[in-house]
């Protein structure tokens, strides 16, 4: 026998007047659609497709939707194929950007801010920072913020940790000032394009951009840069930013130190910027003047690429720096009243002292006499060697002014894993630390690892040295010794890997005048700019 149900639900239900449904729905989404559209101009494309679509289904059905989404993955998948690199940057990290902004940022965003403590209350109101835009880069999210009048980046700074484990990551690092640089503009249409750029990349300062990571780039060995065979002192790549961007340094007139505990990585950095100049120094445009006051153990390797190399006699070390000063001094002389910045050249190369460890000759130096003669030297180059071409690149494992007396001296300062908290103010100036340079909490295994300050950014940059193992130094000695010229030559043999020792191929060093031009890159001769060529020079 058939039950009868419980409730009869067809004889609750009321007929519903779709009309009436339809007439209030219909003009509601429209009304809001057409808003959303006004606020995001950026989305109009998106809506057109989405409204053609639901067109094509209601007239055709599901065939033309399946046919379109056919056809645009082969599209993408196609083109991934040929070029993932272009893809990637132009099409699925602005959309991976959109997802992103809408599901983990914008959904999220009253939530994480106000629980951070980045709300205020005006007039009875609540007001939030407002979310400017996302846009994903290889390991990270750039997530622009207006702060609201009231609120400086410092809050920001404070709050970072908080809004990176509110948004699902571990490490969000704050930037105050614009995270790309304007491109330099070669060619006819520089001019004007330089004047847009000037606009472009106004400073902007109500806008800080929360950088929050989705992986860290910088757990894996950074694998050795190429040789470019003629270096760009103004971009000398050696390292990976965290936001998976390659490093360029700015050797052109600076000096550069190097702070790092003990195995933190510091022969990496050396040998990175070594790498980097090797195609000069086989060329004659630039000469390593190098010291390895800790007898030898560091640099050794790389000896063939050395113009001069002392590692076991401070005397010759205190004359090497003396003998520094006396170019530097000529060179006053010679470019008094024409240029501001020395042009490197085949005559006039880039002299390069680096110094391994630049304590064992200011602070730890029994010596005292020769301690002071060296601390001199070094005080002139730093103070008055930069834009001469004669650099100095330390490295120290205690960045305290007891020990490096003139560390203030040096305008580039990379701060690799250290001891204490306060020596990355140290390095790398007040307040660094509370910007996000952490140097004392980079574990120990990250070698190489380490924070710089960018050029024009207050905040400081993580990044990491490629690194170079000893055969590819031997190889590099080998492949880019330095020509033999006097006055100083080098003392050239090579350890090999089976104990014995090698002397290297050296070529002659080709002459050259100022008139054959200096051997640079366009990027440095469009920097240094066209008052600081002399008459004969061609750039
Ligand atoms: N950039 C790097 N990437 C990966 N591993 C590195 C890197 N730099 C150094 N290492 C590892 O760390 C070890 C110590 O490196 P390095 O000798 O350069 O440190 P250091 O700071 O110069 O040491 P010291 O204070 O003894 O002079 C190396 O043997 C290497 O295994």
């Amino acid at each position: 026998m058939a039950t009868r149900p419980w409730v009869n639900f067809k004889r609750l239900s009321v007929r519903v007047p779709w009309w009436i449904v339809m007439a209030i729905v219909i003009p509601v989404a429209a009304f809001r659609l057409a808003r959303f559209v006004v606020h995001h101009r950026r989305a109009i494309p998106g809506v057109t497709a989405v409204l053609l679509l639901l067109y094509a289904y209601l007239r055709f059905g599901w065939l033309p939707l399946v046919l379109v989404a056919l056809a645009v993955a082969g599209a993408v998948g196609l083109w991934a194929w040929r070029a993932m690199p272009s893809c990637r940057r132009f099409l699925l990290l602005p959309v991976l950007g959109r997802w992103r902004g809408f599901w983990v940022y914008r959904r999220q965003w009253a939530e994480s801010l106000s629980l951070s403590g980045l709300h205020k209350t005006f007039d009875g109101m609540v007001l939030l920072p407002r979310l400017v835009g996302v846009r994903c880069r290889e390991a990270t999210d750039e997530v622009t913020v207006r702060m609201l009048r009231g609120q400086n980046p410092e809050l920001f700074h404070k709050a970072a940790v908080n809004l990176a484990y509110s948004f699902g990551t571990r490490q969000c690092r704050v930037f105050s000032t614009r995270r790309e640089v304007a491109p330099v503009r070669l060619g006819r249409l520089a001019g004007a394009l330089r004047l847009v750029d000037r606009v472009r990349y106004r400073d902007r300062p109500r806008l800080v951009t929360l950088v929050f990571f989705r992986r860290d780039p910088l757990t894996e060995k950074v694998e050795p840069f190429e040789v470019p065979p003629v270096p760009d002192f103004t971009a000398l790549v050696v390292g990976l930013r965290e936001d998976a961007e390659r490093y360029a340094l700015r050797l052109l007139a600076t000096h550069v130190l190097v702070a790092g505990a003990t195995r933190a990585g510091k022969g990496s950095v050396i040998w990175s910027l070594i790498r980097a100049l090797a195609g000069g120094v086989a060329s004659g445009l630039v000469r390593l003047w190098v010291v390895d006051p800790k007898g030898g153990m560091e640099l050794a390797m790389g000896q063939p690429m050395f113009a001069r190399y002392e590692y076991d006699d401070f005397t010759a070390m205190a004359d090497l720096f003396d003998q520094a000063v006396s170019v530097m001094r000529k060179r006053q002389a010679a470019l008094r009243g024409l240029v501001r910045v020395h042009t490197p050249t085949l005559d006039e190369p880039l002299i390069v002292i680096v110094i391994d460890e630049i304590a064992a000759l200011t602070a730890y130096l029994q010596d005292g006499e020769l301690r002071s003669r060296i601390a001199q030297s070094l005080g002139l180059l730093l103070s008055q060697g930069a834009g001469l071409g004669v650099l100095v690149v330390a490295a120290t494992q205690d960045p305290r002014k007891e020990t490096v007396g003139l560390r203030d001296l040096f305008p580039t300062r990379i701060a690799l894993r250290l001891n204490e908290p306060n020596h990355a103010d140290l390095v790398l100036g007040d307040g660094a630390r509370d910007r996000g340079a952490l140097a004392d909490q980079i574990p120990v295994p990250l070698a190489g690892v380490g924070f710089v300050r960018l050029e024009g950014h207050p905040e400081p940059a993580r990044l990491r040295f490629s690194y170079v193992e000893d055969a590819l130094i031997r190889e590099m000695a080998a492949l880019y010794p330095a020509p033999v010229v006097g006055p100083f030559p080098a003392r050239v043999t090579v350890p090999t890997s089976t104990g014995g020792s090698v002397v290297p191929r050296q070529r002659p060093a080709r002459s050259t005048s100022l008139k054959d031009g200096p051997l640079l890159p366009s990027g440095l001769l469009d920097a240094l700019g066209p008052r600081q060529l002399t008459d004969g020079d061609q750039p």
